[in-house]
This record gives structure tokens, sequence and C-alpha cells, in this order.
């Protein structure tokens, strides 16, 4: 059983499908990262997920529990840590008593490990809190009843790179402790280095879904080759050349297809330099996100 399942959910607003028949699974202990452009219709799932919104077809089920159930969702939610992208606090309040309400409804037996290493000023009150302080009272929030599963939206908005790698590395740790995460992201450097897998979202539909390292693969190599003879554009009209640029004696393409056939073209030429790399993974997203990404 998946810690999330998602089965056909579709969520409309008026004329506009936000969410459009869609399934994945989340298996238990891992961390799946949730992309897609502005707009494609993550933080919808996930507040139909949490109960905040009600599908407009199909549903859900955490931690086997399923979200239509109200009674069923509240049992959940006990063991579920969440972190709304603008979380709405009591700005009135200090950050400790935030923290204190909560623990009254779900328990706080991790705040202080979680304060060692989150640091807002729990004696402010939440009015004087710096975008970066919001965002780490609402983390320690999310973890400190230690749930099973972790639903979030962009929780690293707002930290500095430091505090958000040490977000990151906390995650990991996490994990490795069997806590299964979902969490929504722009920041594609930090979905490579911390999540298992990826959902791609787009128009309201799952465009990809698989793991980091096979997304990567299929985003090919970034080939820059120098030779002594200018490449002939005709050797290199063959499957898995992509983008192709030539100037001069250089050639620079992203490749997919069979290195065999690579190397059996190289070898037809006297190599000054060569350069295969893994291509940026911005450029592996593009091919997603495509023309609308700013929409
Ligand atoms: N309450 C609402 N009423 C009407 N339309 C809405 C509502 N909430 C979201 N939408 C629309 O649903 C679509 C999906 O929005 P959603 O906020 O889920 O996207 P997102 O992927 O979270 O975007 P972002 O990355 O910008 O946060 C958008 O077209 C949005 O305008």
């Amino acid at each position: 059983m998946g810690a999330i399942e998602v089965s056909h959910l579709s969520k409309h607003y008026g004329d506009v499908v936000a969410v459009d028949d869609l399934s994945f699974e989340v298996e238990e202990g891992e961390i799946f990262g949730y992309l897609g452009p502005n707009g494609a219709g993550k933080t919808t799932t996930i507040r139909a997920l949490l109960g905040f919104q009600t599908p407009t077809a199909g549903g859900a089920t955490l931690l086997g529990h399923d979200i239509a159930d109200e009674r069923a969702l509240r049992e959940a939610k006990a063991r579920i840590g969440y972190l709304p992208a603008t979380p709405s606090f009591d700005e009135n309040v200090t950050g400790e008593v935030y923290l204190d309400f909560h623990a009254s409804l779900k328990g706080d037996d991790r705040r202080d490990e979680l304060l060692a290493m989150f640091t807002p000023p729990l004696d402010r009150k939440i009015s004087t809190y710096s975008t970066g302080n919001k965002q780490m009272l609402g983390i320690v929030q999310t973890f400190m009843h230690d749930p099973d599963l972790v639903i979030m939206d962009e929780p690293t908005a707002g930290l500095d790179p430091i505090k958000q790698e040490r977000f990151n590395e906390f995650l990991r740790a996490e994990r490795d402790r069997g806590t299964t995460v979902l969490f929504s992201s722009h920041i594609l450097g930090e979905v490579r280095r911390v999540c298992d897998r990826v959902g791609v979202i787009r128009n309201g539909t799952l465009v990809a879904l698989e793991d980091v390292g096979t997304l990567l693969e299929r985003g090919g190599k970034l080939v820059r080759v120098h030779t002594a003879d200018p490449l002939d554009a005709a050797d290199l009209d063959f499957d898995g050349v992509v983008d192709l640029e030539r100037a001069g004696n250089e050639a620079r393409f992203t490749f997919t297809g069979d290195y065999n056939d690579l190397v059996a073209l190289l070898a037809a030429y006297d190599v000054v330099d060569l350069d295969i790399e893994e291509p940026p993974l911005e450029d592996v997203f593009m091919h997603f996100y495509g023309e609308e990404e700013d929409a």
C-alpha cells in the first residue's frame, strides 16, 4: 500500500480544470517531488488530499485512510505533518504560543530537537517575523509530532541557502528513519539532491512520473566535440542528436541515442577535445514545462 494513493482525482473551479483525472502513488519511505509550472495544479492537489477542497471526481487515500471519509481523514491527519505554501498564522501571538496550540492538538515530542535546527525567535510576536522565520516556525510545527507522512507546499521558499541545505539534510535523515514526504518545489537543484522520485504536473495532468536518475538519463548527455576538420552536418544526422549547434570545428548537441553510434561517428574524425556531461536539470525539465513555463 502506498502512503498516498491518488485515483482519478479531478478538481474543477467553474470552467477551470485545475486537476484532471490524476492518478499516482507515493510509496512509504520515499521523498516524492511534486513539480510543475505555475498554475499547473500542485497546490490544488495538495489541498484536495488534505480535505480543504472537495474533489470534483475521483479520490485518494492517505496512510490507507479514504480522504472522502471525514473521520478517517481526521485519524490520518494525526499522523501527518502539513506545511502550506503560505501558512496562516495568528500574527498577534508569539511563536511559542503558536507551537503550544499545535502541541495541544497533535503533540510535540520533537519540538526541542527541531528548535535546535530551525530557530524562529519564539518569544516574539509572529507579526514581527521575517519570511524565513515564519517558514522555520512552520517547519517545526509540521514535524514536531513526529508524523509518518509529511506534505509540504514549497517548504524552502523564503529560507536562506544555508537553512535550505540544513532542511534538505534533515529531510533525507527523516526519510532514512522511514518518514514519507511529498513536497512541491520550483527549485530543481533541491529536487535532484533530495528526491527519490518526481511527478511532473502540467495543466492538471501528470506528464512524468519517475525516479530522478531515470529522468536525468532520459535527458541525455550534453556533447561538445572539437575536431581537427569540421564535422560534416550529414554525419550528425542520426537518431539521438538534438539541438545541434556548430561553430567552426566545434559541435555541441544533446545526445539521447546509442553510444556506439556516437563512438563510431567520432572514430571517423581526428578528435581534438571532447566533453560529455549531464545536462542541467533545468534543461531536462524544460522539456516537460514547455512554453507555458511562465504562464
Ligand atoms: N479558488 C480558485 N478558484 C478558481 N481557480 C483556481 C482556484 N485555485 C486555483 N485555481 C486555478 O487552478 C489552476 C491550478 O492552480 P494551483 O494553485 O493548483 O497551481 P500550482 O501548480 O500550485 O501553481 P504555483 O506553482 O503557481 O503555486 C490555476 O489555473 C489556478 O488559477
